[in-house]
């Protein structure tokens, strides 16, 4: 793979902030079902020379943390676009953790996908009802589709090695952050021995160090976000160096956020497994008048502009706006005080 150009990173200077907010808008979207927590996604669009691009890390993350997806955002906003090696993307269907008999209405707005991704492990709910929920999933997909699940680091090994294998009984593609730290995401798959192959999540992009992961033989597969990893050219990086397959998946992103994505994707040399890259269709609005919606369990690779008139329409209120120009603005000073390499 083609190693982004150090030097040119390097001298890369910052935007400054007057010119991120120039232009800047903020907005809540309404979610149709309820998905880790939040019904309404805010998120932060701007405008930069490449076209419009996405602030947006979930509102409870510190400034250091969203330092990142703000590097992300001036990267796929601001930089020379990479070649792209493909013009659509597979991708997933993401089913939140509802009731068994609400599966195929939560999964409609997705189309024909051949891949859906459970999530499993939700608080106050019972292995039973992840069991009910995955046989609704491989009910919709068929014997050919494909069904992954996603605990959110939620079980204890112990809790996980019976969970997983119960319900490997609807085969499965991998079990995605099943637990919490990347020891113990090691002694589960060492425990199950191949059954079934475990994917890094969190371990990667919440680590102080998202290659331990693979160093630690912690995982089969990594799940790769541009946003909280820098952005496309330092996810590339992150997969060369993890030697391991990358599921590249959104953070529940406007369709400006999921285009970034998707140009990750079309950048990347292989694309062995369907991307999460079809949450739009969690979304009951968007911020285009042609979302990035899957269709034919696939999303193109194309830049989104943000329609002036639903940008009006879904404004966030003045203290959400001026909460999150503020973010911006710490988010800006906490690069800027970085080695510009670091960016
Ligand atoms: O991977 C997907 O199918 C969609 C993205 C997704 O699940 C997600 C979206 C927002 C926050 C966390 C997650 C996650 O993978 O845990
Ligand atoms: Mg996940």
């Amino acid at each position: 793979m083609p190693q982004p150009d150090a030097d040119a990173l390097a001298s890369r200077p910052l935007p400054p902030l007057g010119e991120l907010l120039a232009g800047a808008r903020v907005v809540a979207l309404p979610l149709r079902t309820r998905f880790r927590g939040i019904d309404t996604r805010e998120a932060l669009l701007m405008q930069g020379p490449q076209g419009w691009t996405e602030f947006s890390p979930f509102v409870e993350y510190d400034d250091a943390e969203s330092a990142a997806w703000l590097a992300a955002a001036i990267d796929f906003g601001w930089s020379a676009p990479l070649p792209q090696r493909r013009g659509s993307i597979p991708v997933n269907a993401t089913l939140p953790a509802v009731r068994a008999e609400d599966v195929a209405e939560v999964l409609a707005p997705f189309g024909a996908c051949r891949t859906v991704k459970v999530k499993v492990a939700e608080p106050g709910q019972s292995l039973a009802d992840d069991l009910e929920r995955v046989a609704a999933a491989r009910e919709v997909v068929g014997p050919t589709g494909r069904v992954r699940i996603d605990a959110n680091g939620a079980w204890s090994v112990d809790e996980a090695a019976i969970a997983v294998r119960a319900l490997a009984e609807f085969d499965l593609e991998y079990a995605e952050q099943p637990c919490r730290t990347v020891a113990e995401l090691a002694e589960l798959r060492r425990r199950l021995d191949g059954a079934v192959a475990i994917a890094a999540d969190e371990s990667v992009r919440k680590a102080d160090d998202p290659l331990r992961v693979a160093r630690a033989g912690a995982a089969d597969i990594v799940v790769v976000k541009a946003q909280p990893l820098g952005g496309i050219r330092a996810a590339l990086s992150l997969i060369e160096a993890a030697g391991l397959p990358a599921v590249i998946s959104s953070a529940l992103d406007t369709s400006v956020g999921l285009s970034m994505g998707a140009h990750l994707a079309a950048a990347m040399p292989t694309l062995q497994f369907d991307c999460g890259l079809g949450t739009a269709a969690l979304l009951a609005a968007d911020v285009a008048r042609h979302p990035l919606m899957p269709s034919g369990g696939a999303i193109e690779v194309r830049r989104i502009d943000a329609d002036a008139e639903l940008l009006d329409e879904h404004a966030a209120d003045d203290a959400r706006r001026e909460w999150w120009f503020e973010r911006l603005r710490r988010c800006h000073s906490v690069l800027a005080s970085q080695p510009p390499a670091a960016r």
